[in-house]
């Protein structure tokens, strides 16, 4: 796709590899398949992965469907300096948001531009404001989401899943600041939501961010349908209203 760095750069190994776990073919594979997802179209999104001393990212812009590992940007994870920049291409404006992934400990971060994760974003601010989180629970599926950093295991069936939500800024790398925020403030999470915008999911390493991300989307659809036909995604809303207690004794199908 690319006008690519001279063959004779120093770094051209670290982006070739017959191994197809490699990340810079790992990146270019799994962009094909969330392309099938809709959740990489038009350009939007992207994904990220960190592999010990380096990063590998994707570049802005493009169709991330149809990337080649010659498109791939190698940052050494340390200094956060490239190591290989591709001719004629900018990095991904989602950079710093997957390096803030990174400073906490991923080993890929997966950005998504899915329209279940925007149509929750839209549906969380209408029913229950705008500083609210999506927040649901008693869904098989939860049980594929960690319960935390440092935490070991997954979330259960009774568990709730809380998922923040940051206000979109009209340039992605501008979103940095709030997520960290998100990050700082929810240190469990491993997705933020990108109110009418997407996702971003990261995960311990690839098949955990690949599968996690997977398994959001999953329950970010089903919450959309469950709205569409009156179901609640909690059994009850922490700190609710004494009007809210009174809905709920009537049984009625609204959001808390
Ligand atoms: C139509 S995509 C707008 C930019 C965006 O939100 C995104 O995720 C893609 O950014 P990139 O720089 O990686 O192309
Ligand atoms: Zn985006």
């Amino acid at each position: 796709m690319a006008e690519l760095t001279p063959p004779d750069s120093p770094h051209e190994h670290l982006i070739q590899s017959p191994d197809p776990n490699h990340p810079a073919n790992l990146i270019c594979e799994l962009c094909r398949k969330f392309y099938t997802l809709g959740w990489v179209t038009g350009t939007g999104g992207g994904t990220s992965i960190r592999n010990n001393d380096h990063i590998f990212i994707a570049p802005s812009g493009v169709q991330k469907e149809l990337m080649d590992p010659k498109d791939m940007f190698v940052m050494c994870a340390q200094k956060r300096e490239y190591l290989r920049k591709p001719n004629f291409l900018k990095p991904s404006a989602c950079t710093p948001l997957f390096l803030a992934a990174f400073d906490r400990g991923a080993g890929c971060c997966i950005h998504t531009h899915s329209q279940w994760a925007v149509l929750v974003t839209l549906l969380v601010e209408r029913e229950l404001g705008p500083q609210a989180c999506f927040e649901i629970e008693q869904i098989e599926q939860i049980k594929g989401i960690p319960k935390g950093r440092g935490k070991s295991g997954n979330l259960g069936y009774y568990d709730r899943l809380r998922i923040p939500i940051i206000e979109n800024t009209a340039h992605e790398e501008d979103l940095t600041d709030s997520l960290e925020e998100a990050m700082e403030k929810y240190p469990d999470a491993y997705a933020i939501l990108v109110r009418r915008h997407g996702i971003y999911v990261w995960g311990d390493n690839v098949h955990k961010a690949k599968t996690q991300c997977e398994s959001i989307d999953y329950i970010l659809q089903l919450a959309v349908e469950m709205h569409k036909i009156g179901l609640p995604w909690t059994k009850s809303r922490p700190q609710r209203t004494w009007f809210g207690r009174f809905l709920d004794g009537l049984q009625r199908p609204l959001i808390y």
